[in-house]
């Protein structure tokens, strides 16, 4: 891959040669001026100059002296440089500060390769703000995480990070009024000094919407938390009111509050950033344009407060129909809070995919675009990486070759192999946002010829069988060599759980490439192949109910969208073939179920099971089910397991009348358990909690036939 700087520049110009950084070199600048972050860079990155030397190293802010000669090359734009490197020079001179820290951090990447290019650069950002909220639910980014992070934003050019985890009680409801405890202040103290150290505005978000009042002693509270936070080093304020229920919710008060502490605050003080605020209609989906509320705020709201928008919907990629939108109605430009690659609403998957979507003609349609990462930190660096060379740079973004880039900027070493990874974990799973990305893209069409030649016409296609073995086998090197890495612990520690799967996933595919090749030519080959994949099924199904356990979305998901639906279709027709050939009657289930379901009621014995983490349901049924006397429904486990809850819905008021509910551990011994009535109509729950079961069986006691409605027959396992 060749070298690319990030983000890519405005414009970049080679002059094909390149020089060896001599080791005397003169210095001029303003060392206590406007480029003293530049300067207290640069000093990392070379050795002391010497006074009398040849080479010459200039670094200036416009309008300063040591610059002046290259004002007219200094772009006119907020954080814009120009750095060149020449034969007997370097230049970096910023439109201001920030913008000569950026050139310096060009000129890092540049110190990187075995010899300096002789170049000159002018750059500058397309949207003012770029960075990250971290503004998911879930486990918050530990402190380590979050250092980590600054560090790489101002690496990346990224110029914000708005601190707002919904799940950190002193930013939300209902300790936002209470001053942070001592431990914690001095670690937003230490982040605070990170973020300027990296040119980051460290923007402390507070949450109060759920439970504020519209009076005086609030407003008072939100002053003394923001002037707290202040003197923590604080220059930047967030007000969020997303995911709201009543009175905090009401746009004319939300913008009385902001004016206020718009007034009162910010003002005042002078030195802080313009305060943002994130509406509680937040997206285009959820807003009532006639109720007013966002033109109440458009109208309402000073103009220097920002306001923030995730889109078209919650999650969405924006485009200009998106901007076209909301900045009339805000009578700004909207400063985007972009969710992705948040996946606190899908916990069981990483998000390792490019990062596509997004218009690349909106530069000017946009005051901020802000990432809401996952909690993964390291993780989410792939899609931030890609996030800050969009928003730098929109007309030159490529996702796929910015994506290859952030991979490689992660794992520089082991580089192929998280492609690997991140190549077949990239898409979300079925969602309520309904929010997919693609998945396996590149293995795709191998994957669709090899299962489509094998299922319509029982034949082998051996190009597309020799590709999916070749990354079955990638997978599995992949795996383990990025487990064992200590290129990036962090990242590997997150991402652990992942690995393992994805690996039994690979070791699934060899497996049922096999079956396929020796369905009807291998019966013992076969059988040995049938096995192995059987036991992958369960070691699957063993990491997914034993790792990452969140109430939401338990579990660790690899591969989810394309290869592994691939590999199960594959495993249940090459036992369809196997079966037909031998007359026998294998298990052809491709995915391991540890609860299987039966009955002699008729009506009942064909619904299916379905298992979410630890809870299993039988498919309720919408028909009246004709229950005969003495009829039986079982419900049997693969082994032995230990019960939190049981619930079951006939749609008759007194079933334990006509129900027996009887559990065992041993196949032998039952015992009937009373259903107790949940919700004082059909619904009855069974006391198991703790119990070990390993079959679970419903009678009709009656001595006739009863008619009922399955309605709900479903458990929990502890
Ligand atoms: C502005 C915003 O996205 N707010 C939150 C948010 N809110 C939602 C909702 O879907 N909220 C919601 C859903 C149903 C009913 C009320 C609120 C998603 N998200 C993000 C992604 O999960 C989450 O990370 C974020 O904190």
């Amino acid at each position: 891959q060749e070298f690319h700087l990030q983000p890519t520049p405005q414009v970049y110009e080679t002059l094909q040669d390149s020089i060896v950084l001599p080791d005397a070199y003169r210095f001029s600048a303003d060392v206590e001026g406007a480029a003293s972050d530049a300067v207290r860079l640069l000093g990392t990155l070379l050795p002391d100059h010497q006074e009398k030397a040849d080479f010459r190293i200039t670094v200036g802010v416009k309008g300063d002296k040591a610059v002046r000669k290259y004002t007219r090359l200094i772009p006119s734009k907020a954080e814009g440089y120009y750095l060149k490197v020449g034969k007997n020079e370097i230049v970096i001179a910023g439109a201001d500060a920030r913008g000569a820290y950026y050139g310096v951090q060009t000129l890092a990447q540049l110190l990187t390769l075995p010899k300096l290019p002789l170049v000159e650069v002018t750059d500058y950002p397309d949207i003012p703000y770029r960075g990250v909220v971290e503004g998911f639910y879930g486990t918050p980014w530990s402190h380590e995480a979050r250092l980590c992070q600054l560090e790489f934003y101002g690496r990346n050019k990224m110029n914000v990070y708005l601190y707002g985890p919904k799940d950190d009680p002193y930013h939300s409801t209902p300790n936002w009024r209470k001053p942070y405890p001592e431990r914690e202040a001095a670690q937003l103290k230490e982040l605070v000094d990170k973020a300027k150290e990296n040119n980051v505005i460290f923007y402390w978000a507070i949450h109060p919407g759920q439970d504020i009042k519209w009076n005086d002693e609030d407003r008072q509270n939100l002053l003394n938390k923001f002037e707290k936070m202040y003197q923590l080093g604080v220059r930047g304020f967030a007000v969020f009111f997303d995911d709201i229920s009543g009175e905090g919710t009401k746009a004319d008060k939300q913008a009385d509050l902001l004016n206020y502490l718009d007034d009162h605050f910010v003002k005042v003080k002078g030195d802080v950033e313009p305060l943002i605020m994130c509406p509680t209609e937040y997206n285009k989906a959820w807003s009532n344009v006639k109720g007013g509320y966002l033109t109440t705020l458009g109208e309402k709201l000073n103009k220097g407060i920002q306001i923030m928008w995730t889109g078209n919907s919650v999650i969405a990629t924006i485009d200009r129909e998106t901007m076209d939108f909301i900045n009339p109605l805000l009578k700004r430009k909207a400063y985007i809070w972009w969710n992705f690659p948040v996946s606190d609403y899908v916990r069981d998957h990483l998000l390792m995919g490019p990062v596509y979507g997004n218009a690349l003609d909106i530069k000017d349609e946009m005051e901020g675009f802000v990432s809401n990462p996952m909690e993964h930190a390291e993780a989410s660096k792939i899609a931030l990486y890609s996030v800050a060379d969009y928003a730098w740079n929109l007309s030159d973004y490529d996702s796929d070759l910015s994506w290859k880039r952030a991979i490689k900027d992660l794992m520089p070493q082991h580089a192929a192999y998280l492609e690997t990874f991140a190549a077949h974990n990239s898409d979300l799973g079925a969602n309520g946002h309904r929010f997919r990305r693609e998945e396996s893209v590149a293995l795709q069409p191998a994957l669709e010829a090899l299962l489509s030649t094998y299922e319509k016409q029982h034949i082998i296609d051996e190009d597309a069988w020799r590709q999916v073995n070749e990354e079955c086998c990638k997978i599995v090197t992949a795996s383990d060599i990025l487990s064992v890495s200590q290129e990036n612990q962090p990242f590997i520690a997150e991402i652990t759980p992942w690995l393992m799967q994805f690996k039994l996933v690979g070791q699934y595919g060899e497996a049922v490439l096999q079956m396929m090749r020796w369905a009807v030519t291998d019966k013992t080959g076969f059988e040995t192949a049938y096995e192995h994949a059987k036991s992958l099924q369960l070691l699957m199904y063993k990491v997914d109910t034993s790792y990452n356990q969140n109430p939401y979305q338990p579990g660790i998901k690899s591969g989810s969208k394309v290869l592994l639906p691939t590999f199960y279709a594959l495993f249940e027709a090459s036992v369809g073939l196997y079966n037909q050939a031998y007359q026998a009657a294998l298990d052809t289930r491709a995915v391991y179920m540890p609860y299987t379901w039966n009955s002699d009621v008729p009506q009942l014995a064909a619904l299916p099971v379905l298992r979410k983490g630890k809870m299993g349901n039988v498919s309720p049924s919408n028909e009246v089910i004709r229950w005969q006397a003495g009829g039986e429904a079982l419900l049997m486990m693969d082994q032995m397991r230990t019960l939190k809850s049981l619930t079951v819905d006939l749609g008759i008021a007194d079933a334990p009348k006509f129900i027996r509910l009887e559990i065992t551990a041993d196949g032998q011994r039952w015992e009937a358990i009373p259903l107790q009535p949940v919700n004082g109509k059909t619904r009855f729950k069974a006391e198991v909690e703790g119990r070990n079961v390993q079959k679970i069986r419903l009678t009709n006691i009656t001595g006739q036939e009863q008619k009922v409605y399955f309605k709900q027959f479903g458990f929990e396992e502890k």
